[in-house]
């Protein structure tokens, strides 16, 4: 846990050996005050080091031991004692220095950086603040601006005894406190962390040490314990877990190899295929571009450099264009070691892509489709390869976008499987294992999350009523403007196919069902009327201009509302936020316990993280399986039970078995769900 040294007869070495990332475990805080004491009584010692183990320095506190009670010694007197120990101590820092371990560095004299080292503070991502002394020691040293900056910036600190030094402090410091403040309220709504750094820091600026770390350590006993450093430590390791997929035939992340991929094509350059392309150079990959038409094909590669030309100047490396080749012709595919079909949603076109692709490519080349929702093995039946065929569903944009669900055909090879999930990691991207079911798992859980917004406008609320309840919960936007955002016309072609409206529906329908549903055409309305959403200047709320971003509540939908309202005799009621956040996260949530029943997710996890960097669904929540947890699943389940009741032509408010059985075995915590699905079929 911590090796000791002696080197040249005078120097004690004690290096962290906790792998991988020589986290300060109770068993390495033991480790360590140990070693300090025997340098501190050593006489032939004259100076300590402290480094690290396998080029890393320290990734900080060990997070898994905040899941239980707090054990062996505490971190601030062990490094208290190192700063105020007579002899010099020098941390000696490789790769990481992170949370305590940045504050290990802290209270050593003197500190030695590699360039490449990379020290900060990332608590507040966890939902908590750098407790042992942090938010005390390094304003004393850099001063308050600096400070409050670094928790995402690396520094390299060179100073002794930083608790004796008094904070450098503006003399505008209310002013720049409340600055800060507000940047931190727009940038994490409702988010603890940050602000309790704030107070921190300004303790750091306003007390003297000793009472600044009382502060400190106040603040964190009230982050500690809160429902957020919860959700924050869980989504750190969800995102873990969602790379570690798993198939019931025992393949798995551990045992499948992935194949090297160096060269890919893109079919289709709309604005997905535009975004993969952008994604597949960045990480070093020869793109080939296809396109049907020459005039497509230009716009395309046009928008493809700017984009890469615009990215490069941003990250102050060149534009990787020469990895870039644009075609109209398949044929030059048939090298290629993996095909990326990004063509218009449409069954029978994707259908006739693939059986192209299977006469053109060589048999080793992977076939995949970023479709957002139809069928994967429905295209793989179509090849000559079923088994290299595989879904990779980019979000858009995808070159910012970091979720990429992996669609695991019943017919995928578990190689292919693999290569597409270290493809996405390659690229940058969070990618999950997923089943083959229509919407997979985002865009499956989204139909009932929306259901339940739309018939929430019926009874009475208003789009911007019902965006407030949503980014007063987190999101960064409610689920009005991001439709406008994403364009309200795909999903109503999409309704216009799936017979629910325009001319192919069913006469002997009555008004407002489908299916024997309820099914509510405001929607389909609001498109007939050509508002699309952002683009069209128009959709649920009015822009500027087509293209405007600045949302403003417009009075043609709220008479639109009226209008629907009086025709079908519906008695508009005041609806509460509580209310709009139940029904709209609970169905969601429900739909989530589907999913894991049917075995299209794996984990909770992995339905958390598609919708934490999906769908913008607040890290601070957790993620909605997660969250669902948090509200108590008692509660959830007498809710939905509740609202079916009130709306028993919903379905989607109808509680799933799953989350009965998860009730009556006494509400287990998320991380233990899978044992209670584990009879269940699998999909994956
Ligand atoms: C009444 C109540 C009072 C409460 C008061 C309580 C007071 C308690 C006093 C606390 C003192 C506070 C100390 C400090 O301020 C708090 C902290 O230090 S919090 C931790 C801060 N550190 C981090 O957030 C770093 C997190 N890690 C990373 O960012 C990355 O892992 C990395 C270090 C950059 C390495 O990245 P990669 O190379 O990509 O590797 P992985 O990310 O895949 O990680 C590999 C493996 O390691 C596990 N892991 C990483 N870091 C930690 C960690 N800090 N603790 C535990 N485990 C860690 C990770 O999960 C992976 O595991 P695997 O998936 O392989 O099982």
């Amino acid at each position: 846990m911590a090796r000791y040294e002696l080197v040249k007869r005078s120097v004690a070495l004690i290096t962290l050996t906790n792998p991988p990332v020589n986290a300060l475990s109770s068993a390495v805080r033991h480790a360590m005050a140990k070693s300090m004491e025997q340098a501190l009584n050593d006489p032939k010692v004259t100076a300590v080091v402290i480094c690290g183990e396998n080029g890393r320095f320290c990734g900080g506190a060990d997070i898994r031991e905040f899941a239980g009670p707090l054990r062996g010694p505490p971190l601030v007197p062990l490094l208290d004692a190192i700063e105020a120990g007579e002899k010099p101590v020098v941390a000696a820092i490789e790769g990481v220095a992170l949370g305590g371990g940045f504050e290990l560095a802290l209270v050593c004299h003197y500190c030695i950086a590699h360039f490449k080292a990379r020290l900060g503070l990332p608590e507040v991502t966890l939902g908590i603040l750098p407790a042992a002394g942090g938010t005390q020691r390094l304003p004393r040293l850099i001063g308050i601006p600096a400070a409050l900056e670094l928790i995402t910036t690396a520094k390299p600190l060179s100073s002794r005894r930083v608790s004796m030094l008094t904070t450098p402090c503006p003399p505008d410091l209310d002013a720049l406190l409340e600055v800060v403040t507000m940047e931190v309220k727009k940038k994490a709504r409702g988010v603890m962390a940050p602000l309790a750094c704030i107070q921190a820091v300004r303790a750091a600026a306003t007390m003297p040490y000793s009472k600044g770390i009382k502060r400190e350590s106040e603040l964190m006993a009230t982050l500690f314990n809160s429902g957020q450093a919860r959700a924050l430590q869980y989504c750190f390791f969800a995102q873990r877990t969602a790379g570690k997929w798993t198939l019931p035939s025992g393949a798995q992340w551990n045992n499948s190899k992935p194949r090297e991929i160096r060269s890919a094509a893109i079919i289709g350059l709309g604005t997905m295929g535009r975004g993969i392309v952008v994604s597949l150079a960045r990480a070093g990959i020869s793109v080939i571009a296809v396109e049907s038409e020459k005039k497509l094909l230009e716009t395309g590669k046009q928008m493809v450099i700017g984009m890469l030309e615009r990215d490069a100047k941003r990250r102050g490396v060149s534009a990787s264009l020469n990895l870039l080749k644009f075609t109209l012709s398949l044929q030059d595919l048939k090298d290629v070691d993996l095909v990326i079909e990004a063509v218009f949603e449409d069954m029978a076109l994707k259908k006739r892509v693939f059986q192209e692709l299977s006469k053109v490519c060589r048999p080793a080349t992977l076939l995949c489709t970023n479709t957002s929702g139809l069928d994967v093995d429905a295209l793989a039946g179509v090849t000559d390869r079923p088994h290299l065929v595989v879904g990779m569903h980019f979000f858009s944009p995808a070159h910012v976008m970091k979720l990429l669900e992996v669609v695991c055909g019943p017919r995928s090879s578990s190689e292919t499987i693999a290569t597409a999930m270290s493809l996405g990691k390659r690229m940058g991207k969070v990618s999950v294992a997923v089943g083959n079911c229509p919407g997979f798992v985002g865009n499956r859980m989204l139909k009932p999350y929306l259901d339940q917004a739309t018939f929430l406008l019926e009874e009475g609320a208003t789009p911007e009523q019902i965006d407030k309840a949503l980014e007063d919960f987190g999101f960064a936007m409610g689920v009005f403007r991001m439709s406008d955002l994403a364009g309200l016309d795909v999903g109503w072609r999409i309704r216009k196919e799936s017979g629910l409206t325009g001319p192919d529906v069913d006469p002997k329908n009555p008004p407002r069902r489908r299916h024997g549903r309820r099914y509510c055409p405001i929607p389909d309305m609001v498109c007939e009327q050509g508002r699309f959403g952002q683009k069209t200047g128009r959709g649920w709320y009015m822009y500027d201009k087509p293209g405007g971003t600045n949302a403003k509540p417009d009075p043609l939908i709220q008479n639109l509302l009226e209008m629907y309202r009086s025709r079908y005799a519906i008695q508009p009621r005041n609806i509460s936020d509580k209310e709009i956040i139940e029904r709209c996260l609970f169905a969601l949530a429900n739909e989530g316990f589907r999913i894991l029943e049917d075995g299209i997710a794996a984990r909770p996890e992995d339905i958390d993280v598609i919708y934490l960097f999906g769908y913008g669904f607040p890290r601070h929540r957790g993620g909605p399986m997660f969250y669902a947890s948090m509200v108590g699943l008692e509660r959830v389940l007498e809710r939905l039970e509740h609202y079916h009741q009130a709306h028993p032509d919903v379905p989607h408010l109808e509680p799933s078995p799953l989350l009965k059985k998860l009730v009556a075995c006494g509400s287990p915590s998320v991380q233990t769900w899978r044992e209670h699905i584990k009879t269940m079929h699998s999909h994956l």
